[in-house]
């Protein structure tokens, strides 16, 4: 993501990055000219925020893209090597506006701020000595500012590291979110990778650039776009990886941490590393990283993800898409666990069924319920809140935050102290319970009720809290009185009613009178030496006295003073609630858990959803099920009733595989919509949320595909039947007997026979190799005379009621297959001309005679199944022993061999094979 030009690529006349830091460059700059080239050198892929007052400015190619993609005006800023040099710039009270429009177009932005330079102040000599340096990158990833981020999402920055053991190539993925201090490591195979990158959502995925360009992993990041961003690989060196970490934490080992693969060390460190590198003034607190284990989570395929539509819709929207349509959280926090928790379904039913206990204590106790929900509607996102104050860019409201959300905490821990709760329950409970009191208590005796957004503005710290604080704000507070005082006494000794005591940050307190009335205040000796000359305006003269200027320095003095110790006793503050940073998250955390139960608690009240049965069994026992978000939505409408039906892929008695349900229907008659609640219904329930059903067993699925509607990926340049070809395959080769699969039209986008051959072979397999539970909706009726052979497959088809030429969907599943598929009748529902209808049925007579005449049942008989092809194939293979190519090649020895005598070989061999 290079996004400035160097020398061999300028635009026009603008001086490039390699141009500014050129010996030529440097020793005609100015001294301001100097000091920006050098950062700007050292920051080549950044957009440069220059600190220039009030304003960030922006100079040369910098400032073209900034002024294009902000549609602020370029101006022009005196000259450097003979050219003029762009410049535009941003006010510094609105920096976050412009910030997250730049970054949301790809940009990285350098700030680049005054500081005091110790270390050079001491060489010269001098009290202080600023320069401009770089305080922070932004970076997609490492966003703390609260305008820039969602409150809802996490804010990821992940790294990726290479492991080099083993025969598949495998990765070692590190997440961090620095606006709350999350830290996970987790290993994936290559085959998982895109799959759990994707389920992980990283705004910015930081990679070593050899494994960037790796054409193997080409797709990944073509996918990824912008979001994978190269680094040098010395980042994620191993050998030094655990050291850097420590020092990150200020730990000497990482003993206690727990147990981590090297390679997991090196992403970990690459990912804290790049915290570093763009947090440069702070550390942000990070927790202690948590590892979690790929087998553990539902691996759900990348397209299935899009089509399923868990977190946005196919275009891009929230609403729509299942978790808009089961988030029923109160607060940010839980907001986020909850999207999280969708994202990355369980697969062990025990971890499943804890969170299964907490909803159903919940659901049970609605009246509790409510009451927990009313006290987390006060809680506030006090783990961004605590970043932030880590960050040092914290302010009174973020304490205020921290106090607002400790109290809540202390509400729910006194709701939930006597109640009936499950484990996982309790042990929020407790995580809440150990917040130290002492801080709330610290909080509450410091805070004032009403907080300013900057600390600089003070007012912050309560009346009673400091007694010196107390005493400079009454001597500021009185001095304003005998200011008062002043300007009465001054008016009556000048006779002038309209005299006033006015102030500004120039000349701080003055008498303002109108030019008229100036003169009879110096028109006297007396007058002229108490009333001194400050200031002529147009119609107005200015002047103080020695009084109001020792007033003036009182007043200074003791607002000085005062925010002096405000901004004291706000630094204190920030010290013990960033020490005691552990507890807060893992309050913070509670918090959300308690949050994502009860939201799902009353979720499952408002939408009569059940408890799901889940464990270790083969079982998929759904009994009438809904689609969650469909069904909302038709209620919305105040539509007819989502119709609810029932789905078993359990296996058969006896058997071992999965079952699979070949459901056939017309257009329109909800296959989609039942294939889709299904594959629902299993996410929710590993979730460990109760499910729109009317009772559900589920076997925990390992992993879920889908091929679900037609989408092209001509980006790609490939045609919707080569992405479902692509799909299908991915399917067929991962899907194992634990896994769910949903089918949708195989083979709809080729030439009839083509996609009923490959429809065929694709159910075949499914059922003989991948032994899954599947459910393969289809126009091919031939398909459905494969239930006689095929034990475990049985057919299923969506009802409808044919009422005067007319169809009626009914949207019912009801066993057997269906016949046809009312295309004309839906062709012609959709307004298709009336002539073109009547010929479609002709056409339509014709074909179904042909078709009677030389049925597809005939080939059941005929045609063996695909494990029994399959091995005959192997078997004739294998009984014709090496052919004489194959050994002729066995004989050869290349290092023998002269290029020439190679050469020969290869001719030879290849006029044995077109003899054969
Ligand atoms: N069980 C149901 N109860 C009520 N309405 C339903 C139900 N299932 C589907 N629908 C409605 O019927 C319409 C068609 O559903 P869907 O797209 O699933 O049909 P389909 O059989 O897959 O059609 P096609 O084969 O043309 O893709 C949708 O608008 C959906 O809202």
């Amino acid at each position: 993501m290079n996004f400035l030009m160097d020398a061999s690529n300028r635009s026009g006349d603008v001086l490039s990055v390699s141009d500014l830091a050129s010996e030529e460059s440097r020793s005609t700059a100015t001294p301001m000219m100097e000091q920006f080239i050098e950062i700007k050198a050292n920051n080549p892929d950044s957009l440069l925020f220059y600190r220039m007052g009030d304003f960030y400015e922006l100079f040369f190619q910098d400032a073209v893209e900034a002024s294009r993609a902000l549609g602020i005006t370029l101006t022009k800023r005196g000259q450097h090597m003979g050219q003029e040099i762009p410049m535009c710039g941003v006010p510094v009270h609105a920096a976050d506006d412009y910030l997250q429009k730049l970054i949301a177009s790809g940009y990285r932005v350098a700030v680049c701020e005054q500081v005091e330079d110790p270390a050079e102040a001491k060489k010269r000599g001098s009290k202080s000595v600023v320069r401009r340096d770089v305080v922070r990158l932004v970076t997609p990833g490492t966003i703390t500012e609260d305008k820039l981020l969602s409150p809802s999402e996490s804010n990821y920055l992940m790294a990726l590291a290479r492991i080099r053991s083993g025969s598949e190539p495998a990765y070692a993925l590190a997440w961090i979110d620095i606006s709350t201090g999350i830290f996970r490591l987790a290993e994936t195979a290559e085959s998982r990778l895109l799959a759990d990158i994707l389920r992980i959502e990283p705004r910015e995925l930081i990679l070593p650039d050899t494994v960037f360009h790796d054409p193997d992993l080409r797709a990944v990041f073509d996918v990824l776009g912008r979001v994978a961003v190269p680094q040098p690989a010395v980042l994620f060196d191993s050998a030094t990886a655990e050291g850097r970490i420590s020092r990150y934490y200020g730990v000497g080992t990482l003993d206690g941490f727990g147990s981590f693969s090297r390679a997991e060390l090196a992403a970990a460190s690459a990912a804290v590393s790049y915290v570093e590198k763009t947090q440069l003034q702070e550390r942000p607190a990070l927790g202690i990283p948590e590892r979690e284990s790929a087998a553990s989570t539902l691996f759900i395929d990348p397209a299935t993800r899009a089509n399923l539509e868990l977190a946005k819709t196919l275009s891009g929207s929230r609403d729509g898409s299942l978790l808009k349509s089961l988030d029923r959280t109160m607060t940010s926090g839980g907001a986020r666990l909850l999207a999280e928790r969708l994202m990355s379904p369980l697969t062990d039913p025990e971890r499943i069924n804890q969170r299964l206990d907490s909803i159903e204590v919940l659901a049970d106790q609605p009246r509790f319920t409510t009451d927990v929900r009313d006290a987390l509607r006060r809680a506030p996102d006090m783990p961004r809140a605590l970043s932030r104050l880590a960050l040092g860019r914290g302010g009174p409201r973020d304490l205020g935050a921290i106090q607002a959300g400790m109290r809540a905490a202390a509400a729910i821990s006194a709701l939930l102290s006597g109640a009936e709760l499950s484990a996982e329950l309790t042990e929020a409970r407790d995580a809440i319970a150990a917040l130290p009191g002492e801080l709330l208590a610290r909080l509450d005796a410091t805070l004032a009720e009403e907080l300013p957004l900057l600390k600089r503005d003070g007012g912050f710290v309560r009346e009673g809290a400091s007694a010196e604080l107390d005493e400079m704000r009454a001597l500021r507070d009185q001095s304003r009185r005998v200011i008062a005082g002043l300007q009465l006494q001054y008016c009556e000794e000048t006779g002038i009613k309209s005299l006033k005591i006015k102030h500004n940050n120039v000349l701080g307190y003055f008498i303002e009178v109108t030019a008229g009335n100036a003169g009879s205040m110096t028109d006297t000796d007396a007058g002229r030496a108490r009333f001194i000359h400050r200031q002529t305006m147009a119609n107005a003269m200015r002047f103080t006295t020695t009084e109001l200027a020792e007033l003036e320095t009182k007043i200074a003095n003791a607002a000085d003073r005062a925010l002096a110790i405000e901004l004291e006793t706000f630094e204190a503050m920030v010290r013990e609630v960033v020490a005691e940073a552990e507890a807060i998250k893992a309050a913070a955390l509670a918090l959300a858990t308690i949050d994502v139960s009860a939201g799902l608690a009353v979720l499952a009240e408002e939408q009569n959803y059940t408890r799901p049965t889940v464990d270790r069994s083969r079982m998929f026992a759904i009994d009438g099920g809904r689609h969650p978000v469909v069904e909302q939505a038709l209620r919305r409408q105040a539509a007819n009733p989502f119709v609810a039906n029932g789905c078993d892929l359990s296996p058969p008695n006896g058997e071992q595989g999965g079952a699979i349900w070949l459901l056939t229907g017309p257009n329109m008659g909800g296959k989609s919509t039942f294939l889709r609640q299904n594959a629902l219904i299993a996410i929710m329930a590993q979730t460990g949320s109760f499910v729109p059903a009317a009772a559900a067993h589920i076997g925990v699925v390992d992993r879920l595909f889908s091929r679900v509607g037609a989408s092209d990926d001509l980006a790609r340049g490939r045609s919707t039947f080569m992405v479902e070809m692509v799909e299908t395959a991915a399917i067929l080769n991962q899907a194992t007997d634990r896994s769910l699969v949903i089918l949708d039209e195989i083979g709809r986008g080729t030439a009839t026979f083509d996609g009923l051959s490959i429809a065929w072979a694709a159910v075949e397999h499914l059922h003989e190799v991948n032994r899954c539970r599947g459910l393969f909706a289809t126009h091919f009726h031939e398909l459905t005379v494969l239930s006689e052979k095929l034990v475990r497959l049985s057919n299923a088809t969506m009802r409808v009621k044919e009422w005067d030429g007319d169809v009626i969907f009914l949207h019912e599943v009801g066993p057997g297959a269906a016949d046809r598929s009312y295309g004309i009748q839906v062709a012609r529902l959709a307004g298709l001309p009336a002539s073109v209808v009547a010929r479609a049925r002709d056409v339509l007579a014709k074909l179904e005679d042909a078709d009677r005449k030389n049925p597809a049942s005939q080939l059941i008989d005929d045609l063996p199944l695909f494990q029994v092809a399959v091995r005959r194939e192997e078997a004739a293979r294998a009984s014709s022993g090496p052919s004489k190519v194959e050994e002729a090649l066995k004989a050869l020895n290349p290092d023998d061999m002269t290029p020439r005598e190679a050469l020969d070989a290869l001719y030879a061999l290849k006029k044995e094979l077109s003899n054969r």
